[in-house]
């Protein structure tokens, strides 16, 4: 595997490094030992896929509150998706960042998201699956979220918002809260 560093400390881009045969190819996707080379010690407990059926279906921005913050290894096995992320650690050089990520069955990127950074995609193409490790179990009280669509953040999502959960319709924007979001 090949880890790039994103514009976001912490958080890489993950590209397979495929060894190709007659019959096709053989990639690890996760390996303890390569991920703790460059210091990411994440212990996966949950693996999830969410299937999406329509173009443009947004899904986010969430994070589980402090301390039940969740490492993530992103993966869209079917279509393709952009995957946002924010960085909501308030020690980090790099907070209130965002940034957009494409990732396809295609191109097979995954992406690693630490805990303290909040995570949302939305479906580029009809039938999308997305598959995800996680290193918390699911709190359904520590649960929280961005809103898409917040001022304070400025993503520009590459398609109008064609599905999106009440849930994250109807998170609070960054001006309406108070102490630290992480
Ligand atoms: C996340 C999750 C949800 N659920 C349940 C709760 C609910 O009934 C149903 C759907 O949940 P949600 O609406 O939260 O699903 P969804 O909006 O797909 O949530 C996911 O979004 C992406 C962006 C992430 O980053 C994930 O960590 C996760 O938060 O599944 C679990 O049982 N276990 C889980 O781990």
């Amino acid at each position: 595997m090949r880890f790039i560093p994103t514009d976001l400390k912490d958080a890489y881009l993950v590209e397979l490094e495929p060894r190709g045969d007659d019959r096709g190819f053989f990639a690890r996707t996760m390996c303890r030992e390569e991920f703790s080379v460059i210091g990411i010690e994440s212990d996966f407990v949950q693996q999830n896929i969410s299937y999406s059926a329509q173009r443009g279906t947004l899904r986010g921005l969430h994070f589980q509150k402090s301390p039940h913050g969740e490492d993530k290894l992103i993966r869209c096995i079917s279509g393709a998706i952009v995957d946002v992320i924010v960085d909501i650690r308030q020690d980090s050089p790099t907070y209130m960042q965002h940034q957009m990520f494409e990732l396809t069955s295609r191109n097979r990127l995954q992406l690693f998201v630490p805990k303290g950074f909040a995570h949302s995609f939305m479906t580029l193409e009809e039938n999308v699956e997305v598959s995800y490790l996680v290193t918390t179990r699911y709190t359904p009280s520590s649960e929280d979220g961005l809103r898409y669509d917040d001022e304070a953040l400025g993503i520009e999502w590459p398609l109008p918002v064609s599905v999106i959960s009440d849930k994250d319709a109807n998170w609070p924007l960054i001006s309406q809260r108070d102490g630290r979001l992480y």
